[in-house]
């Protein structure tokens, strides 16, 4: 996530690479990651947080303590500490952190690759509205952003932040449906793609309720309306409102297990 994120900001032209550093205890990780974006890589947390004003903490959340920890005593109120860790709360990371520091909490997701990320974010007690600013120009540099009460990261962990690993599934199925239909599958995954990414873009620029959208394709006795009650017969709707409950009760769950 960290690499998509890096990538993203240098390709949108937020940062540069020079000013830009990481550090990860596999070598060949931080090294690659340099070499592939012109960015720094650091030998430790520790040589980071010198060097740094914008700390971002994109480890597992079963990592976070021993991060945490690590960092507790060289992180001033000087910098802002950003995590983009599912699950752990700005209660655990300024406990760890010690009192008075600038903590923000974001949720990003992985087409921020490609400009087109889908983030939401909260802020700690000592994050300031600067520090704000800071997290939505970088998050905005990726895609789309929003600020959102701590208490709705879960949820927007189970939609947008694990959402493209079901957004993925969805496009290999209607591929697979194209090619049980006859279609060759570069053709299948190509339309299948290009459709969602057609229909995303039409929520988004229309402005219209997605159920009108629908009803703008769905012909009487037509074949739309013959795939739409396949899709209702085998509860879909269900699915994925189970789907991202389920991500979001596991990201809360991960609260608990996190930073020991
Ligand atoms: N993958 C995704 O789509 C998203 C991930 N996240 C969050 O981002 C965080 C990272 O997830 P991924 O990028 O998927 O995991 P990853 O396993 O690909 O990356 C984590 C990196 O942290 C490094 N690392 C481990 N211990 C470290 C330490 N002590 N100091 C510095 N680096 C250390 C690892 O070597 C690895 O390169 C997680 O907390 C996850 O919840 C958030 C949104 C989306
Ligand atoms: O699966 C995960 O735990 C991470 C958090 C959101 C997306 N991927």
């Amino acid at each position: 996530m960290a690499s998509a994120l890096i990538r993203g900001m240098i390709r949108a032209g937020v940062t540069t690479a020079d000013l830009v550093s990481t550090s990860d205890p596999l070598a060949s990780t931080r090294d690659e990651l340099a070499r592939e974006t012109g960015i720094t890589a650091a030998a430790s947390n520790f040589a980071m947080v010198e060097r740094s004003d914008v700390l971002v903490l994109a480890v597992k959340p079963q990592s976070m303590g021993q991060v945490l920890r690590e960092l507790a005593a060289v992180v001033t109120p000087d910098h802002l500490v950003v995590s983009i860790a599912a699950g752990v709360s700005i209660a655990t990371i300024s406990d760890a952190l010690g009192a008075g520091r600038r903590v923000v909490r974001v949720m990003p997701n992985t087409p921020a690759l490609l400009g087109e990320g889908a983030s939401a974010y909260a802020l700690g007690p000592n994050a300031t509205s600067d520090d704000a600013a800071v997290v939505q120009a970088f998050l905005d540099s990726v895609g789309r952003a929003v600020r959102v009460p701590e208490s709705q990261l879960d949820a927007v962990t189970g939609l947008s932040g694990s959402g493209p690993a079901f957004v993925y599934m969805i496009i290999e199925a209607l591929s697979d449906g194209g090619v049980r239909a006859g279609l060759p599958r570069d053709v299948a995954t190509m339309l299948a793609a290009q459709t969602v990414l057609g229909s995303a873009r039409m929520v988004l620029e229309t402005n219209l309720h997605p159920g009108a959208l629908k009803d703008q394709v769905t012909s009487p006795g037509g074949t739309t309306i013959a795939g739409l009650h396949a899709l209702e017969r085998a509860g879909v709707r269900g699915a994925l409102i189970d789907a991202v409950q389920a991500a979001a009760h596991r990201s809360a769950e991960l609260a608990a297990v996190a930073p020991q």
